[in-house]
């Protein structure tokens, strides 16, 4: 049985997530962590999802909880992630990450836990998107070099960070495949008197709306066609059903390390 603690658990994808887990064999909810400024604090965590009383008091003290048999899933915030994963590979405990928006200097901290304990890493958890990332790098290879790249994305309109991590995943996938590096090529805004496009750029744009769950389109366009890959996610449950897979993976004997979505998939 893979034990699980689930942090930023009043979140969207906390709630999610403890839904899949309690909808999953041989995994255990153990905790629910939020901010001790939540008026969830100390309620049950079956409150969090319209399922009574499960025994499970929600706290703000991670630390309390961790051991080496447990497995943290946080989908929070890249500060509170990274405080989150030093007070684990502290406790020798394993992380499942789905936080997104990390810049350069929270990226490369983040990684520096590799050697600490085992933790998947991914913007995106869902089979789908992982995927996707394989038909990309193959058409990357086969019409990367004749085509104008572009990377759309579209998301409900609370979402804090641009482009989504989904986003920089497909754009890394296909810059990759033509053995480039991303931040090299990337367009990341276009406005006013912009130029023509320059050649062998990859171009991001941002859609913020609605409930919008998460869309995301590569468009390979060159004189006369064009191929689009997409990605449509309609419920939440797609990325909280990929991170328990991730939680129940991890759980088997893994080596420290940072390990992809795509290794659990086994892609
Ligand atoms: N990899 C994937 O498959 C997916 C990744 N995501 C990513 O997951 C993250 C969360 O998304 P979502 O659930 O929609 O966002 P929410 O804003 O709904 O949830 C974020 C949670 O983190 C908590 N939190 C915020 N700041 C802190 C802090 N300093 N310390 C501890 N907890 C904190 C929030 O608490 P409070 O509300 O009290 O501030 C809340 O519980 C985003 O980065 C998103 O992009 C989302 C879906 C799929
Ligand atoms: O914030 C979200 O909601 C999502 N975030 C992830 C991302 O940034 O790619 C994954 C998914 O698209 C939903």
């Amino acid at each position: 049985m893979q034990k699980i603690i689930v942090t930023g658990a009043d979140g969207r994808m906390g709630r999610a997530l403890i839904e899949a887990i309690l909808d999953t064999e041989n995994v255990q909810l153990i905790g629910a962590v939020v901010k001790s400024d939540s008026p969830y604090l100390a309620k049950d965590a079956g409150e969090l999802v319209g399922q009574g009383s499960l025994g499970i008091k929600i706290t703000d003290n991670l630390e309390a909880l961790l051991s080496s048999d447990v497995t943290v899933i946080d989908f929070t915030v890249p500060a509170a992630t990274l405080q989150h994963l030093a007070l684990a590979a502290a406790a020798s405990a394993k992380m499942v990450i789905g936080t997104t928006g990390f810049n350069e200097e929270q990226l490369a901290q983040l990684q520096s836990y590799q050697d600490k304990l085992p933790m998947v890493f991914a913007g995106n958890y869902s089979v789908g998107v992982n995927l996707t990332l394989q038909l990309l790098r193959m058409a990357a290879k086969i019409i990367g070099q004749s085509s104008d790249i572009e990377v759309i994305e579209a998301h409900h309109k609370h979402k804090v960070d641009a482009p989504s991590g989904t986003a920089l995943m497909m754009g890394e996938a296909v810059a990759g495949a033509m053995n480039k590096e991303l931040k090299e090529c990337a367009v990341f805004s276009r406005e006013g008197i912009t130029g023509e496009r320059e050649n062998g750029t990859i171009g991001f744009s941002t859609i913020r709306g609605g409930d919008i769950v998460g869309e995301h389109t590569v468009m390979f366009a060159s004189e006369g066609e064009r191929v689009e890959i997409n990605h449509k996610a309609s419920s939440r449950q797609t990325f909280a059903r990929g991170a328990v897979r991730a939680a129940t993976w991890l759980g088997q004997d893994k080596a420290r390390g940072l390990y992809s979505m795509e290794d659990v998939l086994g892609f």
